[in-house]
């Protein structure tokens, strides 16, 4: 049975962020991620979790001025210290917050550029090398460009070629079912093949990114394909609630009921 983690930026955005967490509880959810955590100390978030009986599933690291549009800073090749003071932050909260897995968004860049593709492969040895040191995950997620123009890591193929060159245990697939749909379809089979890189999966119905209960793919068979495969992570649900959160949770309740 997937362990479920529900996502407090684009769930639960009924409650401010810091009540989320007693929401996602109060719902069944024993687990949560969201993108970022950097606008409270972390000891106010570690409360929230402890309060609640929540583990932290996935963050992911300072992403540059995410107002201002940027959505990383990894593959940027003149940021590299903002960058490494981004994967200090990130461990600080990790810490706090006893999470094994952090998400480094790589940015807006080309990855046909040899300079950009240096900067990025220098970005994943730092971290990856810093995270195993506190026994934590890196993980790389693929984006589509439908919602994300112009990101550097917007194919699967490249995020495993990418991860094998690394070499590094820790460094691992953020593998979003949404995502991957969009990109390259033939979910399942991705999922069969790239399983042994996978370290956390995310889920959003396609082409909507609501409730994972419907349109292109079949969810009840995706989640018992997944413990087929023996995976053992979180399913972090990365959607937007087509209205209010607890009025969409009907997909949840068989998992829940297990989960208690
Ligand atoms: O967009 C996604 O998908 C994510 O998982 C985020 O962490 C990146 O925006
Ligand atoms: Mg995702």
């Amino acid at each position: 049975m997937p362990a479920f983690a529900a996502n407090l930026t684009m769930m639960f955005t009924e409650w401010p962020f810091l009540d989320r967490f007693a929401a996602a509880a109060d719902a069944g959810f024993r687990a949560v991620e969201y993108l970022f955590p950097y606008e409270h100390g972390p000891d106010t978030v570690a409360q929230r979790l402890e309060r609640n009986g929540l583990t932290q599933a996935l963050f992911n690291m300072p992403p540059g001025d995410w107002a201002a549009g940027e959505r990383g800073l990894a593959a940027l090749p003149d940021r590299f210290d903002e960058f490494r003071a981004a994967v200090a932050r990130a461990l600080d909260y990790a810490g706090a917050t006893g999470c094994r897995r952090l998400h480094m968004m790589a940015g807006l860049a080309n990855s046909a550029d040899p300079v950009v593709l240096g900067a990025y492969r220098r970005a994943v040895r730092h971290a990856g090398e810093a995270l195993a040191d506190c026994g934590i995950d890196l993980l790389l997620e693929p984006i589509n460009g439908r919602d994300m123009p112009g990101y550097f890591l917007n194919d699967f193929g490249l995020a495993e070629r990418l991860i094998a060159e690394a070499g590094l245990p820790n460094v691992r697939l953020q593998f979003d079912l949404y995502h991957l749909q969009i990109l390259h379809g033939d979910v399942t089979m991705a999922l069969r093949r790239l399983m042994p890189l996978v370290g956390h999966v995310q889920v959003a119905s396609v082409p909507s990114r609501n409730e994972p209960d419907g349109e292109e793919l079949n969810w009840p068979f995706l989640f018992a394909e997944l413990d087929r495969l023996g995976y053992g992570g979180f399913v972090g649900c990365e959607y937007r609630p087509r209205a209010a959160t607890l009025d969409g949770l009907g997909w949840f309740a068989p998992y829940r009921a297990a989960a208690r």
